[in-house]
């Protein structure tokens, strides 16, 4: 796609959905709903939490998840999911990836007919190895669902601080025959802001592929900077990491370019370079040795690629791919590995080719032990 489009009679058109229903009233729901307000959208968020609810409607924030961040006046919020659903013409999902499933089939109840759906949760389905958008999709039926994905944290994106994403979709045999009226085209103009930048795809496993398995990735730094690892370090694992996407994403039907867009390269460098992302976190105070119990000062905290680095590391198996980076995180977070010797492994693994044409394997001759990186 090469034209802009409505800028003269004769360009495609490319009309933005006017009425938005945002599904979840955390922090990343609450930042999209905003970037729809701001982008002149009739937004309604629906929350299950009566105190977040009110706080949206009446002082214009949410004070749960976003506090001192202003939100568009214009937004507004309610407990009642089929008062969110009424007369919306796009749906944005955003819960917690095991509420994925639930939610959805509660959406499907009060959902009209041919509305898209913008899953915007980042992980796997555990046992069935679906990718967010595939469980709704398995609830919702012959609705378009799609997702909005990249490097994104809330608080930055609802403040308005410039921010990008992709905006992915299938496309179906219509919407290449005319893309500008696809689901992915329309989502994307409707969420577009002086600072919301948004990009359109039709490679849905690619996209989603790149923000589950990021998550993972980000923990697996995190242990090693909190461990005391540098940035030679994180650099190896941000690099690696990538080439953990793309063979996953080859595997599954996705596109290995994806992987070096937003919501692959772009989302985990975000992730791994900043204690703002959870999963980071998560993996820093492990790293230096906290109980998970202990971590986030025992808050339940939403760290998504805890659950996901075994049902992603489950995927792998099944589709015959090697994530060595995912495994290790896997191993340290739920087989009991010792983050230091999983680590020292990882890093003895058979010296490859870089390029995987250059099919070579051979045995490192070192033993495993990071001892000496680690400044003991
Ligand atoms: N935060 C961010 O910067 C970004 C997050 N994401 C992704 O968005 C998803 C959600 O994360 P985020 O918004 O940050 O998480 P938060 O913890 O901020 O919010 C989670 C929200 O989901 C709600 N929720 C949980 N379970 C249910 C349920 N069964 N029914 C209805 N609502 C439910 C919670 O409600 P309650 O308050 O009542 O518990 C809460 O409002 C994750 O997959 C994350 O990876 C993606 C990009 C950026
Ligand atoms: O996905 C995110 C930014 O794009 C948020 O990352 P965390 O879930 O690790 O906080």
């Amino acid at each position: 796609m090469t034209r802009t489009g409505n800028s003269s009679s004769s360009a495609p058109k490319t009309a933005p959905y006017d009425r938005i229903a945002v599904i979840g009233s955390g922090a990343w729901g609450t930042a999209l709903a905003n970037v729809a307000a701001v982008a002149g959208r009739q937004v309604r968020i629906y929350g299950r939490n009566r105190e977040t609810v009110d706080a949206i409607n009446n002082v214009h924030q949410n004070t749960t998840y976003l506090p001192d961040v202003p939100l568009a006046p214009s937004l507004s919020a309610t407990t009642q999911m089929s008062q969110a659903l009424t007369g919306a013409d796009a749906v944005i999902m955003v819960v917690p990836s095991g509420a994925v499933r639930k939610v959805a089939a509660e959406v499907n109840n009060f959902i009209p007919p041919g509305v898209p759906v913008a899953v915007c949760t980042k992980g796997i389905e555990p046992g069935s190895g679906l990718l967010m958008s595939q469980v709704a999709h398995e609830e919702l039926g012959h609705v378009p669902v799609g997702t909005i994905s990249g490097p994104t944290f809330a608080r930055e994106t609802a403040l308005g601080h410039p921010t990008a994403a992709t905006v992915a979709f299938e496309f179906s045999h219509q919407d290449r025959l005319d893309p500008y009226a696809s689901p992915a085209a329309r989502m994307a103009l409707s969420m577009s802001t002086g600072s919301f930048k948004t990009y359109i795809s039709d490679d849905l496993i690619g996209v989603e592929i790149g923000g589950a398995v990021k998550n993972v990735i980000a923990i697996g730094c995190g242990m090693m900077t909190g461990a005391g690892f540098a940035e030679n370090t994180r650099a190896a694992l941000i690099t690696r990491g990538i080439y953990e996407m793309k063979v996953l994403a080859e595997a599954l039907g996705g596109r290995r370019e994806t992987v070096t867009g937003l919501a692959g390269a772009g989302d985990l460098t975000l992730t791994c370079s900043s204690q703002t992302s959870r999963n980071m976190s998560l993996g820093v105070q492990l790293g230096q040795g906290r109980r998970r119990a202990d971590c986030f000062d025992g808050r339940a905290v939403v760290v998504e690629g805890e659950a996901n680095a075994r049902s992603i590391v489950d995927l792998a198996r099944r589709v015959n791919v090697s994530m060595p980076i995912c495994e290790t995180v896997d191993a340290i977070l739920h087989d009991g590995a010792e983050l230091n010797e999983a680590f020292a492994a990882l890093w003895t693994r058979p010296i490859e080719g870089e390029p995987r044409t250059l099919d070579i394997s051979l045995r490192n001759p070192a033993r495993p032990s990071l001892s000496n990186l680690n400044g003991e």
